[in-house]
């Protein structure tokens, strides 16, 4: 296996409070790692800095085969735009947008044109059990009908690597579970590399492995035994 992604003793400070303090983290292309950890011990920073959404002070992040931390604005945008796809905690649709037009988002930010990237929008909604909703606005779905439509935004552009930070925080534990098959189905499917960020030791059991980020630090173990 090679590496999809890679942290080098990546440092970073929001003002005087430390974030990251050195963390150290080589994630396999294809593999699905769980980010564990205390509330506060870096875990979304770690992920932001791996999807060059901040750029640390110190350290190296590498991303499919070149070092990002390095490049300026519009290089970082472009790279999150064309090659890593998204999930949050609370979906964050845009709600002026129906579903179909939230999914294909992505592709339409990618140039592509609007009907093809609908209809490629649209086949996203069978296979997440969730049709018959292309046209509702996100006011007018349920939070699991909402994080499935944000799971299909999120894998629509095929990305090499998806980022989920907390993506079944706001969920009962059931439809919480639905929402994880389906990630981790549709991640292995397209061969998506995955950094999984949760506190919840159910969500963490579907990732091939789980770190541990304690005070800025990956603990345990920061590569592929
Ligand atoms: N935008 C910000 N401005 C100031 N401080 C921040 C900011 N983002 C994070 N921090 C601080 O950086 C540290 C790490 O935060 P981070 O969100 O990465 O932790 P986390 O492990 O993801 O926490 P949680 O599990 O509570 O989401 C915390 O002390 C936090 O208060």
């Amino acid at each position: 296996m090679s590496a999809a992604l890679e942290a080098r003793g990546v440092a970073l400070s929001f003002g005087e409070t430390p974030a990251l303090r050195g963390a150290d983290l080589i994630v396999e292309t294809g593999e699905i790692v769980a980010v564990m950890g205390p509330s506060g011990s870096g875990k979304s920073t770690l992920l932001h800095c791996l999807a060059g959404i901040l750029v640390p002070d110190a350290g190296e992040i590498h991303a499919l085969g070149r070092r990002i931390d390095n490049l300026n604005e519009a290089e970082r945008s472009e790279l999150r735009r064309d090659r890593f796809g998204f999930v949050f905690q609370f979906g964050q649709l845009v709600p002026e947008l129906t579903a179909e037009e939230n999914v294909a988002l992505p592709l339409l930010l990618g140039g592509v044109r609007r009907e093809p990237a609908l209809r490629r929008a649209r086949e996203w909604f069978g296979r997440l059990g969730i049709d018959g909703l292309e046209r509702r606005r996100s006011g007018e779905l349920s939070g699991g009908q909402a994080q499935r439509v944000a799971l299909a935004r999120g894998l629509v552009g095929e990305p090499a690597v998806l980022f989920a930070d907390e993506p079944t925080g706001a969920l009962d534990s059931f439809t919480g579970e639905q929402v994880m098959d389906l990630l981790v189905d549709s991640a292995r499917r397209q061969g998506a590399t995955v950094v999984l960020v949760t506190h919840e030791a159910r969500v963490a059991a579907y990732a091939d492995r789980e770190i541990m980020v304690r005070d800025g630090r990956v603990t345990s173990p920061a590569v592929a035994s």
